[in-house]
């Protein structure tokens, strides 16, 4: 496991109709650094972290993930790459609604190679119980609450050890408590394996956390 470092070269991404959704300039965020965004609701900050995903296509400019030319890749060479390299915790979670939340976290061992397998189910079994999300009596994702969803997917996400980590607002909806301890577990887990981490949040105990923050204004990214 080695992270993957970022490297951005004038990134544009522009609307339909011509509108400057995001403009990134240079930036070079290294392999195993841990990094916040944060700015105003419609800086674009979703937008910023769709195009370094590959979903979102960038209209200029170049991403290099590592050695990878990211934004040359074809749809299906991208797709191969976010499976290999990178996890995300996103807004809307994309759990599989109708499992547990175990079989929800352990969801990647069905795509791994048998030796990992068991390794995989253990890390998200420890993940669901350091988040509070691992109660025999939980029902299926799809009648959890908002901030239980939150905590498996976060769970799902550290299960497997990706090089990026990319999450949209993890500790949205949850009580101090639980953000906190999702917070050291998350920058634990990273440090631990040199994953790179980009996390949009406004959550001050994380951006005190991190290694380094970044803005986003009017679709302008920079040091913040
Ligand atoms: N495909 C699109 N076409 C046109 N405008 C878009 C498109 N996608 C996003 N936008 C606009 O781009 C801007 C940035 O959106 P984005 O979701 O990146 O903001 P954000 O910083 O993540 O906001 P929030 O904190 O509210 O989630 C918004 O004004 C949004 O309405």
């Amino acid at each position: 496991m080695m992270g993957l470092s970022l490297a951005l070269r004038d990134v544009s991404v522009t609307a339909d109709n011509g509108r400057v959704l995001l403009q990134t300039g240079d930036v070079d965020i290294p392999a195993g650094q841990t990094v916040a965004v944060r700015g105003p609701s419609g800086a674009g900050k979703s937008t910023f972290l769709n195009v370094i995903a590959g979903l979102t296509m960038p209209r200029g400019g170049a991403i290099h993930w590592g050695d990878t030319a990211f934004h040359a890749l074809s749809g299906a060479a991208r797709t191969a790459f976010r499976g290999q390299y990178l996890s995300m915790v996103f807004q809307d979670h994309l759990l599989f609604e109708e499992l547990g939340a175990e079989q929800n976290a352990a969801i990647a061992a069905g795509f791994s190679p048998r030796d990992q397998r068991a390794t995989i189910r253990a890390a998200a079994k420890q993940a669901l119980m350091t988040f509070g999300v691992h109660r025999d009596d939980l029902p299926p994702v799809a009648r959890m609450s908002g901030g239980e969803r939150q905590r498996v997917a976060v769970a799902r996400a550290l299960a497997r050890t990706p090089d990026v980590l990319l999450a949209d607002e993890p500790t949205a909806n949850l009580d101090r408590q639980t953000a906190d301890r999702l917070i050291e577990d998350l920058l634990v887990h990273t440090k631990r394996h040199n994953m790179t981490l980009i996390v949009v949040s406004h959550d001050a105990n994380l951006i005190m956390a991190v290694d380094r923050v970044l803005g986003v204004d009017s679709g302008v990214l920079r040091d913040a």
